[in-house]
């Protein structure tokens, strides 16, 4: 079953060119797959086309059974709790706590105390950051940073996670930790969009590869292919 599908997407920005050009293709449930390409080739206006920060001009993005172009107003909010999403800048609130960051999700959709509490120390311990929780996000490092931003798109349990440059400034370590990660999620049914132009490490996880080339859909090369 696909959990996503881009039928023909185009994507104008208000006086630009071209940002996507009549992208096709679908993701199944529990699939983990990159999208890479070079500066500008559009693989952020193609994740903000998944969590609606962002709508197409011609073409339809399908979620589910759900054509994004329906969803408006309130149901918004109800789509993006179903899309986990990563920032590269991780986004984090500086005032809160890292427990508090990750909890907000949760806190946003009314979800009890107690139980808010015991999803957030078991998504910290997968992250390898329960001793953390009371930290504030300017005590962690880069990489611990980026794994809160991890542990807050995962929270809800979304059936699509995707994530934008995740491992931008991370070293290769730290990287490969945060793959490992992403790489766990299917198994718990969870699909997984990576954004990347760092082609070193799209090769070395050996996943299924779109690659866009000035907006256009140029290669989907599957996990067999890139193996050869
Ligand atoms: N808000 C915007 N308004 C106008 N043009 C935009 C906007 N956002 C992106 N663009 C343009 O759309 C094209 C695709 O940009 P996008 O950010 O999707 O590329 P990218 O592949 O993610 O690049 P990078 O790797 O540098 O982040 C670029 O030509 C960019 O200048």
């Amino acid at each position: 079953m696909s959990v996503l599908r881009f039928d023909n997407v185009s994507k104008r920005y208000d006086g630009g060119h071209d940002a996507l050009s009549e992208v096709s293709f679908d993701v199944a449930q529990g699939e983990m797959l990159f999208v890479t390409g070079h500066s500008g080739a559009g693989k952020s206006t193609l994740l903000k086309l998944i969590h609606l920060s962002e709508r197409p001009s011609r073409g339809a993005v399908v979620f589910g059974d759900r054509n994004l172009l329906k969803v408006r107003g309130r149901r918004i909010a109800l789509h993006r709790r179903e899309v986990g999403v990563v920032f590269q800048d991780h986004r984090l609130l500086g005032d809160r706590s890292v427990a508090d960051n990750v909890a907000l999700p949760l806190i946003l959709r009314g979800m009890r105390r107690a139980d808010i509490g015991k999803r957030v120390r078991a998504v910290l311990d997968k992250v390898s950051l329960g001793a953390r929780a009371n930290a504030l996000p300017s005590q962690l490092s880069a990489g611990e940073q980026q794994r809160v931003g991890i542990a807050r798109a995962i929270v809800g349990e979304p059936r699509l996670l995707v994530a934008d440059e995740p491992t931008g400034n991370l070293d290769p370590t730290l990287s490969a930790e945060i793959m490992a990660l992403f790489e766990s999620l299917p198994e718990l049914g969870t699909s997984v969009l990576v954004a990347s132009h760092d082609l070193a490490l799209v090769k070395r996880m050996k996943k299924r590869v779109l690659v866009l080339n000035q907006g256009r859909l140029v290669d989907d090369i599957s996990p067999q292919d890139l193996a050869q």
